[in-house]
């Protein structure tokens, strides 16, 4: 069921959210949110993807605006604090921002840093957990097998929960996942699910122990269940840098998942100098609860894009529609 385009212009808006840090590469964060009968929704690929990549992530803000969501299994979802690739001396002032996180995601292979750099930042993150919580990285395919498997017994003894995309290919994930079994450590898919034609091929290669899964670059709620469903692996649910709206879609289908093991990678908007509600979903002793989120009127003008970039996303917004359309 698609909305006709001049109902869903009637109430777009465009932010550009200020990043309290930087990550992947960038410093504000642009996105486009409007109305549906369901709630505001959020379409927000990031400015560089094609219409062919940024449509699949329309059919998610639509689905979420215009479908009732899926039966939940809980109303609140237990969050990782996300460490971007910061300087250990940072890593104190950032982790605050997540209080009663037990989890830290930290993002390691950052190109221009060393694997020297990535010591000091999980060892400045474990010092700030202590004994207790757990650690997991994200390479964001920044490494090849052999510097994969040499950053990983680097990292090793600051005990980690698993490596999210050590490597970029499918193949390559599942020669990593074979070299690193003798140790124990579970590889992560995110990538590999996320900007695959075939989603579910990572998991019939047997390259991944996780499969990471995002509503919007999925295509909304439904699919993402289905895909998780058929890979038939544990998940965990992160977001991709959204507004608390975003974040929302994130938190009903990490409520709509059947069995949740893992801590999920939603508590981004602590990553955001700011936001569109006065009452954001950050997390609160480690949890951010599932709810829809309706945008303030002041903040929606506040952060308002100027009317170039705004014209830019009406003109993305149509090109996608016309291509969901057909
Ligand atoms: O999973 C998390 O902790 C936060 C989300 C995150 O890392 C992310 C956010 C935007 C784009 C890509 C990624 C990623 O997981 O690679
Ligand atoms: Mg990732």
């Amino acid at each position: 069921m698609l909305p006709t385009l001049s109902d869903i212009l009637s109430t777009a808006r465009v932010v550009s959210l200020p990043l309290s840090s930087r990550f992947r590469g960038i410093d504000t964060r642009e996105v486009m949110l409007f109305e549906g009968p369901e709630g505001w929704t959020e379409f927000s690929p990031f400015l560089e993807y094609d219409d062919q990549e940024a449509c699949v992530w329309l059919a998610a803000a639509i689905d979420f605006g215009w479908t009732p969501a899926p039966a939940i299994f809980r109303s609140s979802i237990r969050v990782n604090a996300t460490l971007p690739a910061v300087a250990a001396e940072e890593v104190a002032a950032v982790l605050d921002r997540f209080p009663g996180c037990r989890t830290i995601k930290v993002k390691v292979a950052e190109p221009g840093q060393t694997i020297a750099d990535d010591v000091a930042r999980v060892a400045a993150a474990r010092k700030y957990l202590g004994p207790e919580g757990r650690i997991r990285l994200d390479a964001n395919g920044g490494w090849n097998v052999d510097e994969a498997e040499h950053a990983i017994h680097a990292l090793a003894p600051y005990d980690l929960e698993y490596v999210e995309q050590p490597c970029p290919t499918v193949d390559e994930l599942a020669d990593i996942r074979t070299r690193v079994k003798y140790m124990g450590m579970p590889i992560a898919a995110d990538e590999s699910v996320r900007k695959s034609s075939d989603p579910l091929e990572v998991a019939r290669a047997r390259a991944a122990d996780v499969l990471v899964i995002k509503a919007q670059p999925l295509g909304g709620i439904r699919r993402a269940l289905d895909i998780a469903a058929q890979a038939g692996l544990p998940v965990v649910v992160s977001s991709a840098l959204e507004t608390s709206v975003g974040i929302s879609m994130g938190a009903y289908l990490a409520a709509a998942v059947p069995e949740l093991a893992y801590d999920c990678g939603l508590a981004t908007v602590s990553l955001l100098a700011s936001d569109v509600t006065e009452d954001p979903l950050v997390p609160v002793a480690g949890s951010i609860e599932v709810r829809r989120v309706v945008p303030s009127a002041a903040l929606l003008d506040a952060r308002a894009a100027d009317p170039v970039r705004t014209a830019w996303w009406i003109a993305r917004l149509e090109r996608c529609y016309a291509l969901l359309a057909a």
